[in-house]
Parts: structure tokens; sequence; C-alpha cells
């Protein structure tokens, strides 16, 4: 057994000859002390709002059968020569309207890159350089094959994955999951592994969403109506199917309530981003505002928990499609809560849940 541990300092590459590894042969490659890895995982996200780019990333996830669970040879003609030829422009004009175009990729990405560069300061501080922070996704790039491999590269004998995803569903903790082994499999010295659970219940993840609420509803005039937990949807079928994801979504609505001691029907949760003909989760958040307006509610807010950063789904979908639903009906105050994305309070909750996941490693 070749163990670098005992003779080398934090990161520094132990040759062989040195101290334990004198007994390696002369030409064994250079051996890293050991090192642990944080590797976060987002969805993913186009390389570009081209037709071929979005084809690309849209062709990856929606073939996915976390996703979409039709049989193959039902779902991929309908994908392929329908969907697949259409789609790219409609949501490749949506991902324009909010491009970084001074970076040159969409908000997704920077808000992860943001994300990840918060969480690596305050790793590197308590831990130094003996944990490596980095982040992946699950479609597109950076891929999470890349990322194992780098890590593994760099010398991590353990790896810690944690898809930034508050509540679980099949179609996004789970696929990342599979990713992760998968990406496992092709490693010849495969590091421990290990992966972090949904955290949509713990304190300091409600905690930042009622603060950035708080701090949302202090810069307005007049106080909403009614407070929209917008979810992301999935067909009513998953939920039917055991997937616990709806029932989280709940929860964390009615902890985030009590967190404000607000009483029950100030907080509405609905769903969004309907895909395809079958019926997904209801109520329907884009049907919802409008129905409010009708009612005669003037002011509301929407805040999208599921989301641990900003992107196509909030500010296009939410700020775009669902203010207008809003608006026309009649409403004429719409406020849209950002996601957590890199705020504080944000870091530091998640923050928390790693080390709480890294018990015995470091
Ligand atoms: C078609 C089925 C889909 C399911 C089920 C689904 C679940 C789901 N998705 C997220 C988070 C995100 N989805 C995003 C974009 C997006 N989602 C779907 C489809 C399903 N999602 C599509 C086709 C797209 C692409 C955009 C479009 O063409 O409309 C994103 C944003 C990515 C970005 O680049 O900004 C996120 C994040 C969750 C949490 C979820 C849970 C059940
Ligand atoms: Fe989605
Ligand atoms: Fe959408």
């Amino acid at each position: 057994m070749l163990d670098a541990r005992p003779t080398a300092s934090k990161g520094e590459t132990v040759t062989p000859g040195q101290g334990r590894l004198s007994h390696a042969p002369a030409d064994h490659p250079p051996v890293k002390t050991a090192r642990v890895g944080i590797l976060l995982a987002n969805l993913g996200t186009p390389d570009n709002y081209d037709y071929w780019s979005m084809r690309r990333y849209l062709n990856e996830f929606l073939s996915d059968k976390r996703v979409i669970d039709f049989p193959a040879w039902k779902w991929q003609p309908l994908l392929q020569l329908i969907i697949l030829s259409k789609r790219p422009f409609t949501s490749g004009a949506n991902y324009k309207s909010i491009w970084n175009h001074d970076k040159g990729e969409s908000p997704l990405m920077t808000i992860t890159k943001d994300q990840t560069a918060a969480i690596a300061t305050e790793i590197a501080a308590k831990y130094g350089d003996r944990v490596m922070v980095d982040f992946c996704m699950r479609y597109g790039n950076p891929s999470t094959e890349s990322k194992v491999r780098a890590m593994v590269e760099a010398g991590c004998e353990k790896i810690l994955f944690f898809p930034l995803y508050p509540h679980y569903a099949g179609a996004t903790s789970a696929t990342a999951n599979d990713q992760f082994f998968r990406a496992l499999m092709k490693e010849k010295r495969q590091p421990a592994a290990r992966i972090v659970p949904e955290y949509f219940e713990h304190p300091l993840y409600i905690e930042a969403l009622a603060q950035s609420v708080e701090e949302a509803y202090a810069k307005l005039d007049h106080k909403p109506d009614v407070l929209i937990t917008s979810y992301h949807g999935m067909p009513k079928r998953y939920l039917m199917e055991g997937d616990p994801y709806h029932c989280q979504c709940a929860k964390a609505t009615r902890l985030l309530r009590e967190r404000l001691g607000w009483k029950k029907d100030a907080i509405h949760t609905t769903f969004q981003s309907v895909f395809g003909r079958e019926e997904w989760l209801r109520p329907y958040t884009v049907e919802h505002v409008a129905e409010l307006a009708k009612k005669g509610i003037k002011r509301i807010a929407v805040i999208a928990p599921a989301f641990s950063a900003d992107c196509i789904e909030t500010l296009e979908e939410i700020q775009g499609e669902i203010c207008e639903s809003f608006e026309h009906a009649g409403g004429e105050e719409f406020t849209y809560i950002p996601c957590l994305n890199d705020n504080p309070a944000h870091i530091r909750a998640l923050v928390t849940v790693i080390e709480e996941n890294l018990g015995g490693w470091v």
C-alpha cells in the first residue's frame, strides 16, 4: 500500500524514493497527498443560445429517462423530429433575452461559479488545501465526468457530491447522482464517495429564504397581499408513483410561513414550467396569479424556492410570462424575489450542510 499522508505536508506531491514510498519502483508516477473533494452540481445550461447549442443541450436533457420516462421507441421520434426542430428556436430566443453577454454565458452558469467561489473561500479558511471545491453540471459543460476525473487527478481520495437542489426529485437530484456514479465507474482508482441529501427543511435554508422575503418586503411601499412560492413543476404522475418532491415543496412553504409568523392563506404554493400535454402538479403558477388578479388581488410577490440560482425559469418565465399573466388579468404590482444565489445567508446554509455531511472526513 502506498500511503503518502504521514510524509507530506498539505497538497504536496510525494515522489517515489521519499519516506514511506521508498519501496515503490523508480518509474512510479508521483503520488499526491490525499485530499477531499466537494463537488457541487447543478442542472446545466446551454453553451450558447444558437440553434445547435440549444438542440445539443435540450437533446441531452430531454433524453434523460429520469426527466421524461416514456419508452424510447415512443418518445425519441417525437423528440428528434418534432420537439427538437422547434424548441431550440423558442428556448434560444428566451435564453438570448436573459444571457450574460459580458461573460458569454447564461446566468445559471455565472451564479453557479459565484456560489462555488464563495463556498471555496469559506472551506479554504477552515480546512486549507486539504479540501478542494468545484462544480459540475448534469447536462452540458463542465461535465460531471470531467470534474470527477480532475478531482481524482488532484489527489482526492474522497468526494462529497452535492446536488444543489433543496428538494429531492427523480428528475433533478437522482439523475445528478446517477451521473456521478457513472463517472466513478470510469475511474481505475475510485475515491470514497458520499452524496448530500436534500436540505429543504434545514433551518439555515429556511432562514435564508425568510430573510430574503423580509428584505424584499422592507423595500416596498405597500406590502403584497399574497406571497406565491412558485416551484418548478413535474408530471403529476411522478408524485402518484412516489416522488417526494411535491410533499417537500409543501413542507418548505409551511416552514417558511411559520418562520415568518404569517397566517395560512398569506402564502400559496404553486408549480410552473409545464412541458407537454400531460397533467403536471397543480395549481399552475401562470393560471393562479391570473385568478388572484381577477378576484381583486392587486399586489403579489413571487419567490422560487426550488431553484438555488436564478435561471431561465425565474428570469424569463416568472418575470416575463407569469408577471404578464397577473398584470393582464388586472394585477397592479408584481414583485419577484430573487433566488438565494450567492447571498451570504445562503452560502452559510450550504457550507453548514456540507460540513454536516463531511463528518469524519476532515
Ligand atoms: C420536461 C420535463 C422537465 C421536468 C420534469 C423538470 C423538472 C425540474 N427542473 C428543475 C430545474 C430547472 N429546469 C430548468 C430548465 C428546463 N426544464 C425543462 C424540463 C423539465 N424540468 C426544460 C425543457 C428546461 C430548459 C428550458 C426550456 O427549454 O424551457 C432549469 C434552468 C436551466 C438554465 O439554463 O437556466 C432549472 C434550474 C427542477 C428543480 C425540477 C424539479 C422537479
Ligand atoms: Fe426543469
Ligand atoms: Fe420555462
